[in-house]
């Protein structure tokens, strides 16, 4: 074993020395020179090529570097062992990973395998620079098979750039942007204000028919995932839901979870602060693709009835330009119409972005314009109606905490309980808002108590529908008085069939015949 130690030492020895004979005989320049033509014969030989990502291009930061970085700290398989940074970018809401320096990540694109390995360097000096550079120059080196080289570039790096995109969307908070400045541009020339979106309605939570929540949610799947279908058939990556039922019945709370589904952010047009059919193209034109545009109350922001007459000349005041709209929007193209904001929904302007989606809501479906319903314009219609047994299970779930649909079947001596609420559910045409406001009165009692709380006010609503009765019919114990006519109006139509078919008009939401006809073209 002395042996052995001694024999090492002494070659450890003869290594230094002939290391100090070349460093002496040899000048710098020529071994780098030497170096660089070894390596330089290697690469000829080798099976392989490589590609760097710098992290710096010139002056300014790569936007490959941070696309790469993002895409395998959630795609690639670290190999074993292999160090990850840990960091949370500026308004990000999740964790992101990196490849710490000198790791190795494998990945497959296409069938072909390949190497990703990054590289950290200390920079050496740091120059004239008008703005501090980096202290390490650090790179991405990808390695590929010299055969897959047509293969690979460039799509996989447009599929980095992508999932890149995908991954920094869905990290960062979605935004929820209004037009309510009435025209006005910020700082940036932007018509829209943008807030934090954090609504949080999803589609576990809303209460709906499931077959038809599937139904919808398949739908924005394909619509997210169509690109390529929408490229092929030659048709616009858009598509337009208009969602009516009565008030309460989880429209905007649809609308939220649709964009909590697909990760999209939310536009709230304002039609009301939109002056002509030009600021409207215009604030069109400043959306971004992946977004959800909505339009509330469709029926109540303009007068859209009639397509060739522009509606009642607006108050005058400044436009999204800026000027002053002097004749008030009386002249052509000067006030909004159905047929500018047909073609903002589906004319050649709707193109300008891809990946979009319009959503038109509305408490009164029949007193849309029929060129708002032909098909093809709104390619779904959606009718949120009252609560439906399945519908109340998940509320029932979500407000009063069962874990399970078996938890809720496995309730003992309220069972009978249940079987009352589906029996009574729909005479008591109640919708999903009217029924949280019971669940979250009366949830503190606990489950079985709120449930027969909940009886209670379904048994109430449906005698009182039966003998025709009017607003007092809202629960047991509910004031029936109010003082704006107009709401107790709508209320007394939503607690009335007969009533409700006449003055509220909203047949086409209600049930019966009509509404089974109806169910067969829409969900
Ligand atoms: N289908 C539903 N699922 C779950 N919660 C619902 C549903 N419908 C209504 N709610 C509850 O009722 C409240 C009001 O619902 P929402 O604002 O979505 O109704 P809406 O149909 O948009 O009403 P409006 O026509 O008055 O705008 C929501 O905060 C939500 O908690
Ligand atoms: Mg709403």
């Amino acid at each position: 074993m002395k042996e052995y130690w001694t024999a090492l030492a002494s070659l450890m020895g003869a290594f230094a020395f002939l290391q100090g004979v070349l460093h002496a005989v040899f000048p710098a320049e020529l071994r780098a020179a030497v170096a660089r033509l070894l390596g330089r014969l290697t690469r000829a030989f080798s099976p392989y090529c490589y590609f760097d990502v710098t992290e710096m291009d010139g002056m300014s930061t790569n936007e490959i570097y941070d696309a790469v970085q993002l895409y395998l700290s959630s795609t690639a398989a670290p190999a074993s062992g292999a160090r990850l940074s840990l960091s949370r970018p500026l308004n990000a809401s999740s964790f992101t990973f990196g490849l710490a320096a000198s790791d190795r990540v494998a990945d497959t694109f296409a069938g072909a395998a390949v190497t990703w390995e990054h590289v950290v360097a200390p920079r050496q000096g740091q120059g004239f620079s008008w703005r501090p550079l980096p202290e390490e120059k650090r790179r991405f080196t990808l390695r590929i098979r010299r055969g897959d080289r047509d293969k690979l570039l460039p799509a996989y790096l447009d599929h980095i750039l992508a999932a890149a995109a995908d991954i920094r969307r869905r990290s960062q908070d979605r935004l929820l942007y209004t037009n309510a400045r009435g025209g006005a541009m910020d700082a940036r020339g932007l018509p829209w204000d943008p807030v934090p979106f954090k609504h949080p309605s999803t589609f576990d939570t809303l209460a709906m028919d499931p077959a038809r929540k599937a139904a919808i949610m398949a739908d924005l799947r394909d619509f997210a995932d169509g690109s390529a279908f929408y490229e092929r058939t030659g048709r616009a990556w858009k598509r337009g839901y208009l969602l009516y039922g009565p008030p309460g019945t989880g429209k905007s709370s649809m609308i939220a979870a649709m964009a909590n589904y697909l990760g999209y952010d939310v536009y709230d047009l304002e039609l009301t602060e939109v002056s002509s059919n030009a600021e409207l193209r215009k604030l069109l034109m400043k959306t971004t693709s992946k977004s959800i545009i909505v339009i509330e109350d469709i029926d109540c922001s303009v007068d859209l009835t009639n397509r060739a007459k522009p509606p009642p000349a607006p108050k005058p005041r400044p436009s999204i330009d800026g000027a002053i709209d002097q004749d008030g929007g009386a002249g052509a193209g000067r006030s909004i119409t159905l047929s500018g904001l047909l073609n903002f929904t589906d004319g050649l302007w709707s193109c300008c972005g891809a990946e979009r989606i319009f959503v038109f809501t509305t408490n009164h479906i029949e007193k849309l314009d029929p060129a708002l319903l032909r098909s093809g314009r709104m390619d779904m219609h959606i009718l949120m109606s009252y609560c439906s047994f399945p519908a109340l299970r998940i509320l029932l779930k979500n407000y009063l905490g069962f874990q399970s649909d078996e938890e809720l079947d496995r309730l003992g001596d309220a069972a009978a309980v249940l079987r009352g609420l589906e029996e009574w559910v729909d005479a008591a045409e109640i919708t999903p808002a009217d029924v949280s406001e019971v669940l979250i009165k009366n949830r503190r009692s606990g489950k079985a108590e709120a449930m027969r709380e909940l009886l209670d006010v379904l048994k109430f609503r449906a005698e009182n529908r039966r003998r025709g009765g009017g607003a007092a019919a809202a629960a047991p114990g509910k004031e029936a008085g109010g003082d704006n006519e107009e709401e107790e109006e709508e209320k007394r139509a939503l607690e009335s069939p007969k009533e409700g078919k006449e003055q509220a008009g909203i047949d086409s939401c209600g049930d019966g015949q009509d509404e089974e006809a109806e169910a067969k073209k829409q969900v």
